[in-house]
């Protein structure tokens, strides 16, 4: 409580303020963490941890549910000593946000640490993160993309691609410090465009080959140095399928950790009149077809992903409902069937 009084006077809130909501007292705590290092040290000390182990997320499973577990720091100290490390191992973790009553929550990669001895001793399971995106609600997968995505910038960005020399990550992690002459770097997105094209009455679902079996989505592509987000979505439609859109409307946007770290930019397209016929770039896509409203409807009520044995049996699915492909499928539908 110390640090964020102390941190609200740094930042001279207006005297007009007399009432700071939650939310913005929780980002001027989150602040002072970032840029602190003393202070993100004691936060260590009291914090959750979400846990990996070589990126994988630790997963629990109760009855039929899978969940994600936060771990306090009091059993991530009794469970490192265990495992043979030293305390000093939570320096390691990342800070990802905190809870609303302050508690700072960090990620922790065990990768150099026994994976069994891990599994057993903390009673769960560490899941390839495509899976475990494929068995969480949206809360926990939010968190977990931001997660493993900072874990694997710190872990690909050892040393300084100017001088060659080790960096230090700051307490946070919210950047690194080349060790010989300062440079700083701070973790990074790529911009990625993600649009659902229509021609007024269906619109366009596609599959890459690496896709799950039967799954089909909105059309998407990094966007290329020197792009408008418009513009990258113009040429990806036009190098995918042949098409040309005349419009585009943004829809909104999520952070996606595969193949690296993305910053997904979702938006609705109209091709231009009378342009439905696709011819497929098939270095990019196994298949891409028109959709209609009926056939979208049915599979927005398929809540889950198929089972195996249910694969056979329906025409095709679309990814889980907290994805932004499953939003612009879902808005666009949706306005169909109110027309
Ligand atoms: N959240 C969601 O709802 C959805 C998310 N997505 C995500 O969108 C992302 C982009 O879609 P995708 O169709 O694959 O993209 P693209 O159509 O741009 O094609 C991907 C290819 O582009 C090349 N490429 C260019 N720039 C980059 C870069 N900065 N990082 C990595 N590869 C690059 C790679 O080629 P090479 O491999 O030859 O190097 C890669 O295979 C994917 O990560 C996918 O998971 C897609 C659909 C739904
Ligand atoms: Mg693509």
């Amino acid at each position: 409580m110390y640090l964020l009084l102390r941190n609200l006077k740094r930042l001279a809130l207006p005297s007009s303020c007399r009432f700071i909501s939650n939310y913005v007292s929780r980002m001027r705590h989150l602040f002072d963490l970032k840029e602190n290092d003393e202070a993100c040290r004691k936060a260590l000390s009291s914090g959750s941890f979400l846990l990996f182990h070589s990126l994988s997320p630790l997963m629990q499973k109760t009855e039929n549910k899978y969940t994600v577990p936060f771990v306090t720091a009091s059993e991530l100290y009794r469970i490192l000593r265990k495992l043979g490390q030293k305390e000093k191992y939570l320096e390691e973790s990342v800070l990802l946000g905190c809870t609303d009553s302050y508690l700072a929550q960090f990620a922790l990669d065990l990768g150099i640490m026994e994976k069994a001895k891990a599994e057993s001793l903390l009673q769960g399971t560490f899941v390839d993160l495509r899976k475990a995106f494929l068995l969480l609600d949206g809360k926990n997968a939010q968190m977990l993309s931001q997660a493993q995505a900072l874990l694997r910038w710190h872990n690909t960005h050892l040393y300084c691609s100017k001088t060659g020399h080790p960096m230090q990550k700051n307490v946070s992690g919210s950047r690194r410090i080349c060790s010989s002459n300062g440079t700083i770097y701070y973790p990074q997105m790529s911009p990625v465009i993600i649009t659902l094209v229509s021609d007024g009455t269906r619109c366009l679902l596609a599959r890459q080959e690496a896709f799950p079996s039967g799954m089909y989505s909105a059309l998407a592509g990094f966007c290329d140095i020197g792009e408008t987000v418009e513009q990258a979505v113009h040429r990806e439609v036009a190098e995918e399928v042949g098409l040309e859109v005349s419009s585009s409307k943004y829809a909104a946007s999520q952070h996606w950790p595969f193949p690296n770290s993305s910053l997904m930019i979702a938006s609705h397209a109209m091709v231009q009149p009378g342009q439905i016929k696709i011819t497929l770039n098939q270095f990019e896509l196994e298949d891409a077809r028109w959709f209609g409203a009926e056939e979208l409807a049915e599979a927005l009520r398929r809540e889950r992903m198929p089972s195996k044995k249910e694969m056979g049996t329906i025409p095709f699915w679309i990814p889980p409902p907290w994805t932004i492909a499953h939003q612009l499928i879902k808005e666009w539908t949706q306005q169909k069937q109110l027309c």
